[in-house]
């Protein structure tokens, strides 16, 4: 019987089209390349896949959430890079999609459907970015309404690119006193600082974000009600971590590509490395590995897509994918021996590349924390984990 595949089967044939032409064989010198790849940024654009999450009425193609994952997925097995293009960008949309008002998503979210504007998210700051209750930044209400923004952020995927940013800040204390604002670039005391250098994924800003008596004018408040920031954001990172786990999917499965045709070519001891029982074990391994991981996302997106909380099997998408990926691109270096440690093979990058999905999105040690809190309040018989012990 054929599989019932919970994604739009056309629209993630156009993106394995566009890989397949585009990136496949070329990914390599794209990330080698030092200068930014306006031309791939400007053909995800024509994609439309800057619009993923942006209802149809604003210009966007409003995909489900398997979809997305799915579309992430297909990218990453071509360059991981250019799913963190549009990770924060979606997130947020969907918080402007789910939250805004119906000025603000007039305002915002036709050109954020072109791509003529991108948006980052700004959580991370200096002082950390785990407990997104202990942050800083704050806004302060002004007698017209209006708000001044201090703080600074760290870490902003895109921020240096980005042309407006969704801010998390303190306007109050306590967990119902965070707010989400839509900043512009441009407005007066709002600076971007350096841009990190990182492991991987050199053409991803990570930027850090300064605002210095900024002010906002009352629209800028997502939603128009305060206080309700922590929950939109924990609400949209759901999504975020989905899309982050099936970015790690996309790159084990080019790990394990790659190691399963190095097997296949190279020899030791009279014969084809794969017909040696010890890499058949790491191959079989590193196989069912990342099909249990891409299960698992798409269960996690077929869960979000059907509005029910879902930060349980989220964390688990993101902490069982990010992981695999981890020891998949290891694997896939052992394959390789000494050619897994120099740069003239991709199993180097991928090394570099796949520690960022245990890190981002939330680490892996925060998944964890999310899964066992929401067993404690039952989502685990929800998901059908309850075993029959009295
Ligand atoms: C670890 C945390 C989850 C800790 O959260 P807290 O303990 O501080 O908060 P809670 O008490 O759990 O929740 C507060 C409040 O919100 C409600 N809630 C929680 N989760 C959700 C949800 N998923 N959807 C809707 N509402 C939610 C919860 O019920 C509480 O409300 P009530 O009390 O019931 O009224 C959190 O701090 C956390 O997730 N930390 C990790 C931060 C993170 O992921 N950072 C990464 C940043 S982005 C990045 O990495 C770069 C990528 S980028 O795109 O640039």
């Amino acid at each position: 019987m054929p599989i019932q595949n919970p994604w739009d089967e056309e629209v993630v044939q156009g993106v394995q089209r566009f890989v397949q032409q585009k990136i496949i064989g070329r990914a390599q010198e794209l990330e080698a390349d030092p200068s930014y790849p306006e031309e791939i940024v400007s053909a995800l654009k024509e994609l439309g896949l800057f619009s993923i999450a942006v209802p149809q009425e604003f210009g966007g193609l409003e995909l489900s959430v398997p979809t997305y994952a799915k579309i992430m997925e297909e990218l990453a097995a071509g360059w991981t890079t250019l799913s963190c293009f549009l990770n924060s960008h979606t997130s947020a949309s969907s918080i402007l999609a789910r939250h805004g008002t119906a000025q603000q998503k007039q305002s915002w979210l036709p050109s954020m459907a072109t791509g003529e504007l991108r948006v980052a998210i700004a959580l991370t700051e200096p002082n950390g970015g785990s407990d997104l209750q202990a942050i800083r930044s704050s806004a302060r209400k002004q007698a017209d309404g209006g708000y001044v923004l201090n703080g600074s952020k760290i870490f902003i995927t895109n921020g240096a690119r980005a042309g407006a940013v969704v801010v998390l800040a303190r306007t109050g204390s306590g967990k119902d006193g965070i707010s989400l604002f839509m900043v512009h670039k441009g407005l007066a005391g709002f600076t971007v600082g350096a841009n990190a250098r990182t492991l991987g994924h050199s053409h991803i800003d990570v930027a850090e974000l300064v605002f210095q008596d900024v002010k906002l004018p009352a629209e800028a408040l997502v939603g128009q009600v305060e206080g309700q920031g922590l929950k939109q954001m924990l609400d949209a990172l759901e999504t975020g971590r989905i899309a982050m786990a099936a970015t790690a999917v996309g790159l084990s499965r080019s790990a394990l590509k790659a190691a399963q045709d190095f097997a296949a070519q190279r020899v030791a001891f009279g014969t084809e490395i794969i017909n040696h029982q010890a890499i058949q074990m790491y191959l079989a391994d590193m196989a069912t590995q990342t099909m249990a991981a891409q299960s698992l996302v798409q269960t996690a997106a077929v869960v979000k897509q059907s509005g029910q909380r879902a930060d349980m099997v989220c964390g688990m998408a993101k902490l069982f994918a990010g992981e695999t990926c981890a020891k998949v691109a290891l694997d896939c270096v052992r394959i390789h021996g000494g050619g897994g440690f120099v740069s003239d093979f991709p199993a180097e990058r991928y090394y570099r590349e796949a520690p960022y999905f245990i890190v981002t999105e939330g680490t892996n040690e925060i998944q964890k924390l999310i899964i066992a809190k929401r067993m404690q309040a039952g989502d685990a018989q929800a998901l059908g984990l309850e075993g029959g012990h009295p």
